[in-house]
């Protein structure tokens, strides 16, 4: 067991008018468990508290501060990046895409380099950063092709509930073509795999929805359940991965079902997550299984209508960061 010190988790603030500097600083004024720095600029930060009326200490730190960094009350331990342009709370401005994207490069870099032992990401607003320029589809594709990996899973979790999707930002049309049987198998053996190392599921039970209405009705509503994902599953149980599926979408989300799940995987975005948003928004929490690191979101967005007005509730970032830190833990443990 190593019993070196984890290294601190690094938060990304996030889309600048929006809630994500707001939610840290009151995460702040609450309390970090652990040592904690965020990446964001220090006078908007500064501006923000004043805003909300929180009074905390808000200092920067260096990257080679980090090893050091302690649990310190009312306090913000920022890594420093220039803004491109002022910010107002609630109204976009494209000229700060490139601030967003520099602080997750940044936190890339730090987590590759273990000098953060997890991210834990702030909303970010898709559309504006590519109105400047700035090709992003989300978080999960943007850290998965600046680590280089081949797979990732985006996987929600709420209390009593964890939806795992086949497939994350793309349009709806195109959803059917991108449902591969080798694009099933990755991403259940990567969500398979983590529901054992990383969440303690000895034996995964793992529910898989269908793609189409009443997961196809034998062939009737559609082919793909036939054509390709009772296949993928078969040859995922060879291999020792036993699922349960293809089930209908829309009877599957009920006790009966979820009682004994580990897990659903659902096939496409709005499949999956509103049925997790409807139980548990505010009190849940996005992780990207299958990163050389540790990444956990909120559940929410940008909340343009809330930023600056102390309405934003923080519960999303405190879940985010308790994974986290658990996640780390864990990990160092296996060390
Ligand atoms: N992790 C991320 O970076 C995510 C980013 N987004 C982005 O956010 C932008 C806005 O998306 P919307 O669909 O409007 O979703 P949204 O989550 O920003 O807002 C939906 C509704 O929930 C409320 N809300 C959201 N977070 C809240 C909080 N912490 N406390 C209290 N109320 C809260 C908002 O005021 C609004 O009424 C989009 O560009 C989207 O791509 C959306 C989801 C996740
Ligand atoms: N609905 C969750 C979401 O869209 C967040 O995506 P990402 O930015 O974490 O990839």
């Amino acid at each position: 067991m190593s019993t070196v010190k984890p290294a601190p988790i690094v938060i990304t603030s996030g889309e600048p008018a929006g809630i994500g500097p707001d939610i840290v600083l009151m995460q702040a004024a609450q309390g970090f468990d652990k040592p904690t720095a965020v990446i964001g600029n220090l006078a908007l930060f500064a501006e923000r508290a004043k805003q909300l009326g929180l009074g905390i200490t808000i200092r920067a730190v260096s990257e080679d501060d980090l090893a050091q960094l302690k649990v310190e009350a009312n306090t913000l331990a920022v890594l420093d990046i220039p803004l491109q342009a002022e910010v107002v709370p609630g109204v976009l401005n494209k000229a700060n895409g490139a601030y967003v994207i520099t602080m997750l490069d940044k936190a890339i870099k730090l987590a590759l380099s273990n000098k953060a032992s997890a991210i834990v990401t702030g909303p970010v607003h898709k559309g504006i950063i590519n109105d400047s320029g700035l090709a992003f589809t989300g978080h999960t594709e943007y850290l998965r092709d600046n680590s280089r990996t081949e797979e990732v899973v985006m996987m929600l979790a709420t209390e009593g509930l964890r939806v795992a999707l086949v497939t994350t930002h793309l349009p709806l049309k195109d959803v059917s073509a991108a449902i591969t049987g080798d694009k099933i198998k990755r991403v259940s053996r990567i969500l398979h795999r983590s529901l054992i190392n990383q969440f303690g599921c000895e034996k995964p039970n793992i529910l898989v929805t269908g793609l189409n209405p009443h997961a196809g009705e034998d062939g009737h509503l559609g082919m793909e359940e036939i054509d390709t994902i009772i296949p993928a599953l078969q040859q995922l149980a060879n291999e020792g991965i036993e699922t349960q599926g293809p089930l209908p979408a829309d009877t599957l989300f009920q006790p009966h079902y979820l009682e004994k799940a580990d897990a659903v995987l659902a096939m496409y975005h709005d499949q999956g997550l509103p049925v997790l948003k409807y139980k548990g928004f505010g009190n849940a929490v996005n992780i990207t299984l299958g990163l050389p690191f540790i990444r956990t979101s909120v559940d929410h967005g940008t909340a343009l209508d809330l930023a600056g007005t102390g309405k934003a509730n923080p519960g999303s970032l405190q879940v985010a960061l308790n994974y986290a830190n658990q996640m780390a833990a864990q990990q160092q443990r296996t060390l």
